[in-house]
């Protein structure tokens, strides 16, 4: 599966980095291993289609403030009798002083939705066993980033808590995570079990924190006895839905979790529930309370749809420049099915005089996620992708979305669900929007009418040789 791909080739360039030695900060690491970390480029272009783990980390990335949703989060306790709390502050939670600091630190004012009940929930005596699901962007890491800190007793050195990651970058993301919260209560260390940080058999950590990815946190809880597994009071399993897609993973975090005491806490996240995070969920979370924040379904319903007929790409991109001709465009989104396409439009575009992002497929997650920044600052006003490398991020203010490809599913068949995620808006964000759909073949006209089919709306023809009309669509 690709995104075994993924994992695999993390896996062997891990292998092959230099050990380092411990007590080191993501800042070292990142000096350590910058070939690893920045500069990878994602070389299989079907493999990114998959791959959730980069887009994950390129949610993280982007995601530097919450994302605030109008649904209600939905709460099952394991005891339905036992009163259910919700805070609205963080005082209310009793935090250490220093954790508390570093909260306000990090220009968190209140809880957010998730961290409303999670946050009591996690901290409660005795422990619960909790499973999360929230989408990306809701305050799920720094909440287990807190609860962790809370728990630990800086006295006693050695590892009380433990968290797992699918990857390699995705765990130095939640480990910075709790480098900042942690700010100021130094006592309090924090360990990566990554590949590449190698130690001796029989050394004892003393970090009370660990995070790593599962590989090597099971090495070094059996083979390597670095860890006593049974001195663990919390273990969090993060992104779960990304974890699962890789069977060895799913393996280790069971084997891992197997190991710890019946009275660990045992907490769960992910960012989507689909059934088979379902089912590992409750193979490794005993008794759980449940939270679940539903995403915001996405609609069609404020938005116009058009459709252009063409002859080829050529007359694809005449139809665009009239389309530019007639409107004023804040900023627009323009989808191409191959990466060749994107980079020949944004070069078309760019001698046309407009400022232009593209988004390709070789750039390393660093690269997109500032190019996607930089268009959501309005530094450019286009912004020239493949459904690859926009996959997952949302892009609000955007009103014009050109599909200059429609999108196919692997069979050729219409993608409905990518085509909604491209033009579709939040009840949120229900502001008015224009969609534009460029039709160049019989095939392309028949992914045209399963779309319609599928949604049950007409997508009307616009004739862009036709200036007025053009005009009309954007009153
Ligand atoms: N209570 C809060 N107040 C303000 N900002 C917050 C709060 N909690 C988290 N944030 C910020 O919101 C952003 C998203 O939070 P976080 O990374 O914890 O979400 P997440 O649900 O774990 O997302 P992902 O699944 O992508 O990791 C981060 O920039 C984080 O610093």
């Amino acid at each position: 599966m690709a995104t075994d791909s993924w994992a695999l080739a993390v896996d062997k360039q891990e292998s092959t980095t230099d050990s380092v030695s411990l007590n080191i900060s993501l800042a070292h690491l990142l000096a350590e291993f910058p070939t690893i970390y920045y500069n990878r480029p994602f070389t299989c272009h079907s493999c990114l289609v998959e791959d959730k783990a980069a887009q994950s980390l390129l949610n993280k990335m982007i995601h530097t403030s919450l994302v605030n949703t109008t649904n209600q989060v939905e709460v099952l306790q394991r005891d339905p009798k036992s009163p259910l709390y919700s805070v609205k502050t963080f005082e209310e939670l009793r935090l250490k002083d220093e954790l508390l600091r570093g909260v306000y630190d990090m220009g968190f004012n209140r809880p957010s939705k998730i961290q409303e009940n999670a946050l009591p929930m996690m901290l409660a005596e005795p422990p619960q066993n909790l499973i999360a699901q929230s989408q990306s962007g809701t305050g799920k890491t720094a909440a287990f980033a807190l609860a962790m800190l809370s728990h630990v007793d800086p006295a006693n050195k050695w590892t009380q808590c433990l968290c797992i990651a699918p990857t390699y970058e995705l765990a130095l993301q939640t480990g910075k995570v709790i480098e900042q919260m942690g700010k100021f209560y130094p006592e309090v260390k924090l360990a990566y079990a990554i590949r590449g940080n190698k130690l001796d058999r029989g050394t004892k950590l003393q970090e009370q924190i660990v995070i790593g990815t599962p590989g090597t946190v099971l090495d070094w809880c059996s083979k390597l006895k670095i860890i006593d597994p049974k001195k663990i009071s919390v273990f969090v399993l993060d992104e779960a839905d990304v974890m699962i897609a890789t069977q060895g993973h799913q393996d280790q975090s069971i084997r891992i979790q197997r190991m710890l005491p019946n009275e660990c806490q045992m907490l769960l996240f992910s960012a989507t529930f689909e059934d088979s995070v379902w089912k590992f969920a409750e193979r490794v979370v005993p008794d759980p309370n449940i939270i679940k924040l539903k995403r915001e379904e996405e609609t069609l319903d404020t938005i116009k749809q058009y459709y252009v007929l063409c002859n080829d790409k050529d007359e694809k991109f005449t139809a665009l420049c009239n389309i530019y001709g007639a409107i004023t465009i804040a900023q627009a989104m323009i989808f191409c099915h191959t990466r060749r396409t994107a980079g020949w439009l944004s070069a078309e575009l760019t001698k046309e005089g407009h400022v232009v992002a593209l988004l390709s497929g070789e750039m390393t997650v660093e690269q997109r996620a500032t190019i996607i920044e930089r268009f959501r600052e309005g530094k450019e006003k286009v912004l020239v992708t493949t459904n690859v490398c926009s996959r997952g991020i949302d892009v609000e203010q955007v009103s014009v979305v050109i599909n200059f490809d429609l999108p196919i599913d692997k069979d050729g068949n219409a993608d409905n669900e990518t085509y909604l995620h491209r033009i579709g808006r939040t009840g949120r964000f229900g502001k008015r929007g224009l969609a534009v759909n460029m039709i160049d073949s019989k095939h392309s006209m028949n992914i045209l009418n399963q779309i319609e089919e599928h949604f049950n709306k007409k997508i009307n023809k616009l004739d862009t040789d036709d200036l007025d009309e053009i005009e009309k669509i954007s009153n």
